[in-house]
Parts: structure tokens; C-alpha cells; sequence
């Protein structure tokens, strides 16, 4: 049987100062829909088990999660779950004109929140403090103090070229806890650029350092990634 409209679906409160009603919430498949405490419609999904989801979500974005309505899905297959969300997504669209915001393309808010990416290693406090420190002591402190750095163009949440993209997609995927450094960034990293060339005697960006000695640039160590030795290395 088909899951009720969604105009037709009555309101359970979720809001967190309303800590128990989950008791209200199947245990079951189906689809629902989240709303916030204004009563705007934020996010329509399907779950295997609703009542978690929509508890999770509580937990992740309580601000968002004022209300839902849910529907159960019977025979609970994956095309029954679809069918049912697309009703109710189809519904939604007929009378706003719009998807949910949660449902865009692009949207992160519902999903796990992400760990925070670590912000990039700067070396010097900005141009305009003369330093009394060479720089090249800097380079070889960092690089001797953290067992990762990748000295990069660009930052490792927008790598200005593709050299650099990539060895950062590589240590990501390998989930290796590194450092970076934006050999671009001329306020914080002035003279980075030349001196790194100087102190590892390597022409190119990126550069990676694994404790204290450069491994190379993006040739080698794709490589090394495709020859599965990059975890290993790089990890532990
Ligand atoms: N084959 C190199 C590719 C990197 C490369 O060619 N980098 C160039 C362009 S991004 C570079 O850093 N040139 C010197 C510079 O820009 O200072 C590698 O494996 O890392
Ligand atoms: S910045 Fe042009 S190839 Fe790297």
C-alpha cells in the first residue's frame, strides 16, 4: 500500500527539548519528511528504520529538526522506498516550486557530520614581522616535528593545480594524518617557494616530507600509491 500524502501525514514533535518521543516513531521502513521549528520543510529521506534516523538527526542537527512526518512502507523494497519518497518529493515540488534545501545537490548538512579538515601550517606569523629566524630553520623544524607535511600550492581544501589535488586525494584516501603547507600563500609563507627548492634541492610542487626527508613529488608518490605502499609508510 502506498504511503499517505504528505499534506495528509500528521506532525510528530522531535525538538529536542522534547527529549522522549521517539516512543511516537516506527521502528520501520519508510519515508519522512523533517521540518524545522518554523514549520519549513528541510529535508525528505527513506530509512530502514525511521525512528534512528530521524534520532540522528535530531542529535546532528537539532536546529533543523522541529517536527516530522513519517510514513511506514509495507513491503519495504528498495523500489517501494524510492516510490514512496519520490511521492512525497513530487508533492513537495508541486506546491513550493523548489526541493527541499536538505536535498539539494551538494547539501552536507544531513549527512555524518564530516571531521573537520585541519587548517594548513603556516610558517611565519605574517610579512610583516621581520623574522629573526632563516627561514630555512623553519622548513627543517616543521618537517622534523610532524611526520607528514606536504608542501603544496594551494590549501588542502583548494589545491591550486592538479599536482598538488592529487597527492592530497592520495593521502586522504589513505587516510594518512598529515600536514600542509600552501607554498603560494606570499602573506604567512613569504620566500617559501625558493628556500623549500634550496633546503630539499627539488625543483617542483608538491613536496612531500615523510620524517624530516622528502619521499618527492606527485610522480613518485602516485607511484607508491599504486603500488599499495602508501598506507603503510605514511601511517605507522
Ligand atoms: N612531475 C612533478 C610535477 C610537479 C610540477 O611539475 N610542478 C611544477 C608546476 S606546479 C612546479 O612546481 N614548478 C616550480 C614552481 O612553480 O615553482 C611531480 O611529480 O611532482
Ligand atoms: S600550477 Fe600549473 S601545473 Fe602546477
Amino acid at each position: 500500500m502506498a504511503v499517505k500524502n504528505l499534506a495528509e501525514t500528521e506532525f510528530v514533535t522531535v525538538s529536542p527539548e522534547n527529549d522522549g518521543p521517539t516512543g511516537e516513531l516506527p521502528s520501520e521502513a519508510g519515508v519522512y519528511a523533517v521540518y524545522d521549528k518554523a514549520g519549513d520543510l528541510q529535508l525528505i529521506g527513506l530509512s530502514r528504520n525511521i525512528a534512528a534516523t530521524v534520532m540522528a538527526h535530531r542529535k546532528s542537527v537539532p536546529e533543523l529538526c522541529g517536527s516530522v512526518k513519517v510514513g511506514v512502507v509495507d513491503e519495504p523494497g528498495r523500489e517501494a522506498l524510492t516510490q514512496a519518497w519520490k511521492s512525497w518529493m513530487e508533492e513537495y515540488i508541486k506546491v513550493s516550486g523548489k526541493v527541499p534545501l536538505g536535498n539539494e545537490s551538494g547539501n552536507v548538512t544531513w549527512t555524518r557530520p564530516q571531521p573537520k579538515k585541519k587548517p594548513d601550517l603556516r610558517l611565519t606569523p605574517g610579512r610583516h614581522v621581520q623574522l629573526t629566524v632563516p627561514l630555512e630553520e623553519l622548513v627543517d623544524k616543521l618537517v622534523k616535528e610532524n611526520k607528514v607535511v606536504a608542501f603544496i600550492k594551494g590549501s588542502r581544501s583548494a589545491p591550486l593545480c592538479g599536482f598538488s589535488q592529487k597527492v592530497i586525494g592520495i593521502l586522504e584516501k589513505e587516510g594518512v594524518d598529515y600536514e600542509s603547507v600552501n607554498v603560494l600563500d606570499e602573506d604567512y609563507n613569504y620566500g617559501l617557494r625558493e628556500t623549500l627548492k634550496q633546503y630539499s634541492n627539488w625543483p617542483t610542487f608538491p613536496q612531500i616530507f615523510l620524517n624530516g626527508e622528502l619521499v618527492g613529488g606527485c610522480d613518485i608518490l602516485t607511484s607508491m600509491f599504486e603500488k599499495g605502499e602508501v598506507a603503510g609508510l605514511f601511517k605507522y
